[in-house]
Order: C-alpha cells, then sequence, then structure tokens
C-alpha cells in the first residue's frame, strides 16, 4: 500500500494540476479548431435569377438564369435552369394583331412564376430582346414594330418580376453577345484562355465573332467590339448579315429562281418528288427580296423538288457577292473579314441542321460531309418523309436546302477551308446552358462580369482546414513536449511483493 502511494506521488501525471492543464490545453485547440473551421465554411448557398426573352424572327424563347448571391461576380457561375418555348411564331410575325404578341407569352412567363421562388419574384429582372425578325419590320413599318413592343411591354409589366425594357438588339450586340455567352460558358474568360469564335446561324440573320491576333478594329471600326473582361482586354470581329439567316436566304435564293416569273420551277434543293404551290407574295413579303419581286408575276408558282447537291450549291452562291471589296479581305457582300482563327462553336440552326443531317462530327472530311448531304439530297422526298414521320414537314422540307446554305455560307462566304472546317463545333449546350446570345446580355446588364479579376481568397477552404488542423496538433504536440519536466521517469518500477 505504501508503495503504492510512493509511485504516485513520484509519478506528477497522477497529480490532479496536471491533468486540470492537459485537459484545458486540449479543450482549448479543440475549440479553435472547430471554431476556426466552422468560422470560414461556405454559408449555405443562396440563389438569384435572371430572365431573358429572345424574340426571334421565327419564334420566341425564354430563359432562367440562376446564380449564387453571394458570389455573383466573384466565382459563382449562372447557369440555365429552365427554358421555354413560346407557342407560335416570333413576335414580328403579329404586326397586325399586336395584342396576340402579348398574349402568345403567357404560357412561359406562368412557367417562370413556377421556377422562380416566390421570395426572388420582385428583385428578378426580365428582359426581352428582339433580334432580325423585328429589325426588318422596324425597316419596312416602324409604327407597327412599335404596336408590338407596347403590347409585350404591356403584357410583361404585368408579370410579378422587375421589367427592366423590351429592345431591339444591334447585329452587333447579338454577334457579341452570343461570344461571351460560349466563353463565359467555357470558363474562358476568367482564366484569360484562348477564346472560341461564335457562329449563329437564325431564321433572318446570321452572325459571325471571333478574336483574330491580325485584327485591332483599325480597319473596320463597325465590326469592332472592345471588351475589358476578368482584366483581360478583347478586340472582337463581329458581323451580323441580316437577310442571311436560313428562312430569308431560301426567300433569297427562291426569288433568284423567281426571277423570270415562272409558274413552275425545279429546285435542286429540294428532295426529288417534294411539290408544293407557293404563293409569290408570300416569298416577295420581307424587305429582304420584296424590291425583286417580278413585274406581272402570276399569284403562286408550283416548286418541284430536283435533289441536285451540285446544283444547289450553285443557286445558293448567287445569293452571296464578292464582286467588290474595299478591305484588305472580306466574306462576302463587301464586308470585311480578318483571317480566321479557330476555334470555333456554331449554334442555333447549324445545330438544328447538322444533328438532324447526322453531320456534327467534323473531324468527318469536309469532301465526305458534301458527298453525304448529296446523298441526302437526291433521297425521294416519300421515302424522306416515310423516314421520319414525327419530324414537322416545314423542317424535313428543307433540309437539303439548309444544309446546302450552310456549308455554302462557311466555305465560300466566311473562306473555312477543307482544313479549318474541323475547327468547327457544331453545339447545342455548353454545360446545360443553350449557347446564343441571351446569357451574355444578362450578364452585361447586370454587371455580372468585372473588368477587372475579382480578389480571391489566398487559400481555397479545403487548404484552409488542412492548415489550421495542423497547425492545432502541431501546437498540441508542442504543449505536450512542454509538459515534459513533468513526465514520469523512467526508473524501475518497484516491485510490489
Ligand atoms: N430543324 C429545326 N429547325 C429549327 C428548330 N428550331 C428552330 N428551327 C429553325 O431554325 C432557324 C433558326 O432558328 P432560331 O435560331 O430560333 O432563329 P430565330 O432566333 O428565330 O431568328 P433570328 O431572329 O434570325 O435569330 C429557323 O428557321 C427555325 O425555324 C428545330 O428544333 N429544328
Ligand atoms: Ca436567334
Amino acid at each position: 500500500m505504501s508503495a503504492q502511494r510512493e509511485m504516485k506521488e513520484k509519478n506528477p501525471w497522477h497529480m490532479p494540476v496536471t491533468i486540470i492543464i492537459t485537459v484545458i490545453g486540449v479543450i482549448a485547440i479543440v475549440a479553435l479548431v472547430t471554431v476556426a473551421v466552422l468560422q470560414n465554411r461556405p454559408l449555405p448557398q443562396k440563389y438569384k435569377y435572371g430572365i431573358v426573352l429572345d424574340a426571334g424572327s421565327s419564334h420566341t424563347a425564354l430563359y432562367i438564369y440562376e446564380w449564387p448571391a453571394e458570389k455573383d461576380n466573384n466565382t459563382g457561375r449562372a447557369e440555365q435552369k429552365h427554358s421555354c418555348k413560346v407557342k407560335g411564331p416570333g413576335i414580328s410575325s403579329y404586326a397586325s394583331a399586336p395584342l396576340k404578341a402579348g398574349e402568345s407569352l403567357r404560357a412561359c412567363m406562368q412557367e417562370a412564376e413556377q421556377w422562380v421562388p416566390e421570395r426572388r419574384h420582385r428583385e428578378t429582372p426580365l428582359y426581352l430582346g428582339a433580334t432580325a425578325g423585328m429589325r426588318l419590320l422596324n425597316m419596312e413599318n416602324s409604327t407597327a414594330s412599335d404596336g408590338v413592343f407596347r403590347a409585350v411591354e404591356g403584357a410583361l409589366q404585368k408579370a410579378p418580376f422587375s421589367f427592366q425594357g423590351a429592345r431591339i438588339l444591334s447585329g452587333q450586340e447579338e454577334g457579341a453577345f452570343g461570344w461571351v455567352t460560349v466563353n463565359y460558358l467555357d470558363d474562358r474568360l476568367k482564366q484569360g484562355l484562348e477564346t472560341t469564335g461564335a457562329l449563329d446561324l437564325g431564321g433572318a440573320s446570321t452572325q459571325i465573332s471571333f478574336i483574330s491576333d491580325k485584327f485591332d478594329g483599325s480597319e473596320s471600326q463597325s465590326n469592332s467590339v472592345a471588351f475589358r473582361l476578368y482584366g483581360n482586354d478583347y478586340n472582337l470581329y463581329t458581323h451580323s448579315f441580316l437577310c442571311y439567316g436560313k428562312d430569308q436566304a431560301l426567300r433569297l435564293t427562291l426569288a433568284h429562281q423567281t426571277q423570270s416569273g415562272p409558274n413552275l420551277i425545279s429546285d435542286p434543293c429540294f428532295n426529288p418528288g417534294y411539290s408544293s404551290t407557293k404563293n409569290y407574295s408570300a416569298i416577295y413579303d420581307s424587305p429582304c427580296v420584296s424590291n425583286r419581286k417580278p413585274q406581272g408575276a402570276p399569284l403562286s408558282f408550283i416548286q418541284e423538288g430536283k435533289g441536285n447537291f451540285l446544283q444547289c450549291q450553285e443557286v445558293v452562291k448567287n445569293v452571296f457577292n464578292f464582286t467588290h471589296c474595299k478591305y484588305s479581305q472580306c466574306s462576302f457582300n463587301g464586308v470585311f473579314q480578318p483571317l480566321l482563327q479557330g476555334p470555333f462553336g456554331a449554334f442555333s440552326a447549324y445545330y438544328f441542321v447538322m444533328n438532324f443531317l447526322n453531320l456534327t462530327d467534323t473531324t468527318i472530311p469536309l469532301e465526305t460531309v458534301k458527298q453525304k448531304l448529296a446523298s441526302y439530297c437526291a433521297t425521294p422526298w416519300s421515302q424522306i418523309m416515310q423516314q421520319h414521320p414525327d419530324v414537322k414537314v416545314k423542317y424535313l422540307a428543307e433540309y437539303c436546302f439548309s444544309g446546302t446554305y450552310i456549308l455554302t455560307l462557311l466555305t465560300e462566304g466566311y473562306n473555312f477551308t477543307s482544313e479549318s472546317y474541323s475547327d468547327i463545333k457544331f453545339i447545342k449546350k455548353i454545360k446545360g446552358s443553350d449557347a446564343g446570345w441571351t446569357l451574355g446580355y444578362m450578364l452585361n446588364l447586370t454587371n455580372m462580369i468585372p473588368a477587372e479579376a475579382p480578389d480571391s481568397p489566398p487559400l481555397p477552404h479545403a487548404g484552409y482546414v488542412s492548415i489550421v488542423t495542423i497547425m492545432a496538433i502541431l501546437l498540441l504536440i508542442l504543449f505536450i513536449i512542454s509538459l515534459r519536466p513533468l513526465w514520469p521517469r523512467c526508473s524501475k518500477q518497484p516491485q510490489i511483493v
């Protein structure tokens, strides 16, 4: 018994003071680590929303974007949460019944109310941007286009969101914001990486936008857009060709083929066996072709498909004018274009058409792509209809023309070659968000892309936690070592007999 007491007296770990100090030390270090880690833990995410209506020439689409509320101009990326396709044609088609343009938006606006949490409704900005269809209507009849805007504004003001206005985008804006969207979604802007050019093919206009080392904006200022984004300067080349969207381009080729006013045209851009009666006025009812309507033309004509790709390509080439260029180099119609510099993302109708034709793989040589398209064009119309009973007949009938137009625009118009063709990627979405001008437009209007690179914490959260933990463990070891004088001696244990 006395030996045990003697051992206890010699072993300071059995002294209450030492035990209390050790316990307090351990508790203090655990508390320090816990507070440091919890204090800096990322907060539970809250989201903000933005809504953009893309009032295109052929249809209107609504896009809802979402981004983390705490990080809107820092590390969080805005993403598409939902999209809604408005039923019916584009708003420019409602020139004679403008109220219907407003009504047509109702179903998608109601969907938006469901998708955006109610407590965020009032602060969510809502924009409507109109493109080439309204540009053409405004040129043709500005009173009618004002009427359409009044009607859609009336409808959008009724929504519970913060309506920021409806306007026509310039072709430059449309091209530039498409480029911003593609590069933002690919995280190329923040990281200052090489950028991707943007090719957008709509119904009434088409845009090409890219950065070229050879372009500083001096040769054609109207094609230049300067940006400073995340601390990098960009001098973007962009051009929008009004009337060169695929629906207006079809009118241009039909206008070319009906110049002599026949009532039967044998059209190489439609499948053999296809036949349709079309009204002259329907073709020429657009400022893109209205001045070419032949005098004394009959009311209608019959269009019969011939299905010949090479001849179709010749007809399509006629819509491009290569005769004059006052710059060092041009694409077509006397428009300046610097040397192409890839890669490129091609979206909207580029994607719809090439995807239908199974031609989105650009590693296939251009010659093979042309052969495949030639074979599609030569396929009888009855067989095409049989193979695709679910595809809208209007779309189905036009794929031979549209495919030929796309290849001709890219190669003859923009000067892509057999080599540079593989720089193009036909895309619909990037990381779940549709490629198009709407996201870039919203990012710009909400100032979500800062001109300068944002300051970021020197360490990510995981790195911070690791360092705090390692330091705490080191402190604990130091603390234990500092108690060394109080450690028990390594003397022989007394024998208890
Ligand atoms: N095949 C096919 N064509 C489509 C589809 N959606 C739209 N299109 C057609 O593709 C063309 C371009 O469509 P969009 O990109 O929506 O054009 P838009 O925005 O209305 O027209 P712009 O104002 O000129 O930009 C039009 O001729 C449409 O009719 C689709 O799902 N499949
Ligand atoms: Ca469009």
